[in-house]
């Protein structure tokens, strides 16, 4: 439904977006995730055709975003990560206004703008002014307005960025149940657990380059060569530390309180190997874990040095 191919974006000398190939399937929740200046942005505003690429193609349902955007704004409804609201109008009046905007017929106004505000759990505020509404409220009347048209497609920039957690939760729900009504969206965050729990497949960005894509369950899978053990000990620590950089399956080793966080390349077996060194050298090991499969932790992973 929605492909990229080589997208590279430059502004000036700058490539914010460096030679991006994704393919995300009808019906699917892509998460996009990547730290600030990752190109995530820039990325979605090809496809919302926004901005025209540099290099490459983007399609969004078989169409070029370059050629046929007309064609691709009737198929997408696009969430900027900022956009703006008419403070003097209601939720009702907002939604009536794009309503227009998108041509859609007079006489079926009102029942859709009914139902998109009950799916967005706003019925109650239909008459409230827009600038009395908090900003989740905002966010969730904002995203609404991108379902006007009946969009397949969905393209949300940071949907919960800047919410609450109670408000990030409403979401969430919302867009379960968007992705019930067969929507493919591509959404983007900085939280890649927040991602997981709702999207099937997961494209971590970086400097504009994908560094890691996989369907949710082997996202952590995929980086599963780059764990981290927690090593703790009575003392001892920093030889201890020593001792395991000098495997050729430690790239890294860290020091914290009276443990060693050790950035490890192996399988099971090799942890054994390892556990092994320490205890047959005599190194007082209280406790050896592998860092729980925590998301966060493979973001930080797979993102770490890469954009400093
Ligand atoms: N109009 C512009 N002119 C020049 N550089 C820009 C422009 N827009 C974005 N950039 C730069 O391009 C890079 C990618 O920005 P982009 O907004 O796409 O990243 P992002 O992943 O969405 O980040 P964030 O999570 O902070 O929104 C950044 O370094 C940004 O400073």
């Amino acid at each position: 439904m929605i492909r990229t191919v080589g997208l590279t974006k430059r502004y000036g000398n700058y490539k914010a977006v460096d030679d991006l190939s994704m393919h995300i399937e009808k019906g699917s929740c892509f998460g996009f995730v990547g730290p600030n200046g990752a190109g995530k942005s820039t990325t979605m505003s090809v496809l919302a055709t926004l901005l025209e690429p540099t290099a490459g193609h983007a399609y969004v349902g078989g169409y070029d975003v370059v050629e046929e955007p007309a064609k691709v704004r009737q198929l997408i409804g696009y969430m900027p990560d900022f956009f703006g609201v008419y403070d003097s109008l209601t939720a009702v009046e907002y939604l009536e206004f794009y309503a227009g905007a998108y041509k859609v017929p007079k006489e079926n106004r009102s029942a859709l703008i009914k139902d998109l505000l009950e799916l967005v759990n706003l019925s109650g505020k239909a008459d409230a002014f827009v600038d009395t509404l908090s900003r989740g409220m905002k966010q969730r009347l904002g995203l609404a307005r991108c379902l006007i048209h009946d969009p397949e497609v969905l393209i949300l920039d940071e949907p919960a960025s800047g919410l609450d957690p109670r408000a990030r939760i409403e979401m969430k729900e919302i867009l379960k149940a968007l992705r019930g009504m067969g929507k493919t969206i591509l959404i983007s965050s900085h939280i890649l657990p927040e991602l997981a729990e709702m999207c099937d497949t997961i494209g971590i960005i970086e400097q504009g380059k994908m560094i890691a894509l996989a369907p949710v369950d082997q996202i952590a899978a995929q980086v599963a060569g780059h764990r981290v053990l927690r090593i703790r000990l009575l003392d001892r620590i920093e030889e201890a530390g020593y001792l395991l950089e000098q495997s050729e399956l430690v790239t890294n080793v860290d020091i914290e309180g009276n443990a060693l966080l050790v950035t490890y390349t192996g399988d099971d077996n090799g942890q054994v190997t390892l556990l092994a060194s320490l205890v047959s050298g005599g190194y007082p090991v209280l406790s050896y874990a592998e860092e729980a499969g925590n998301l966060e932790e493979v973001f930080l992973t797979v993102t770490k040095g890469v954009g400093s």
